[in-house]
């Protein structure tokens, strides 16, 4: 898709294409739909992230409960959707050996308990060891740096959907 294509579409289409290039946000999507036109798809990433920013912490925490636990209770129920499923797969979560699901298991329950929203990283630049690794580091951090970390990943995933989306050589 072309980013004239992308300026040519109604709220309807664009919320169908675009709605869930912030997992389960399609309120992000409807929110920048109304700075159409973009020049290109760096502008359309930089509306997304500038409304993603001024969300008060409460709203960026909302956010990250929005993401399925990697390799969790939906994965295994098989009602991921589409691109989280593309991007866990990516990562090696479908094949953990037991004792890597039961670590990922017991770290992303720490995770959730102590900061109240799931751990988030983008599946589609790391590799399931790098995941494990990182789940274990950042249980260290405090609530403010984990919901700051959690959202620089939330847009590296949606970078990664809307150039699955649309073509980045196509400017207007
Ligand atoms: N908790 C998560 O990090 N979820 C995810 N990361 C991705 O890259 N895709 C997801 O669904």
């Amino acid at each position: 898709m072309l980013i004239s294509e992308v300026n040519a579409l109604g709220f309807e289409e664009f919320i169908k294409i675009f709605g869930n290039v912030v997992e389960m946000c399609p309120l992000v999507a409807a929110a920048v739909w109304s700075n159409l036109p973009f020049q290109d798809l760096e502008s359309l990433q930089n509306s997304i992230e500038t409304f993603v920013d001024q969300l008060p912490l409460a709203g960026k925490a909302g956010i990250l409960r929005c993401h399925p636990d990697l390799a969790g209770r939906l994965a295994a129920a098989d009602q991921l959707t589409d691109e989280s499923k593309l991007e866990q797969k990516a990562a090696g979560l479908d094949d953990l050996t037991p004792s890597e699901k039961f670590q990922m298991d017991s770290l992303n329950t720490r995770y959730k308990d102590k900061f109240g929203f799931p751990f988030v990283i983008c599946a589609r630049e790391n590799k399931k060891d790098a995941i494990l690794k990182g789940l274990a580091q950042r249980l260290n951090n405090d609530k403010d740096q984990e919901i700051h970390t959690g959202v620089a990943e939330v847009k590296k995933i949606c970078w990664l959907r809307l150039t699955s989306i649309v073509s980045t050589k196509s400017s207007l």
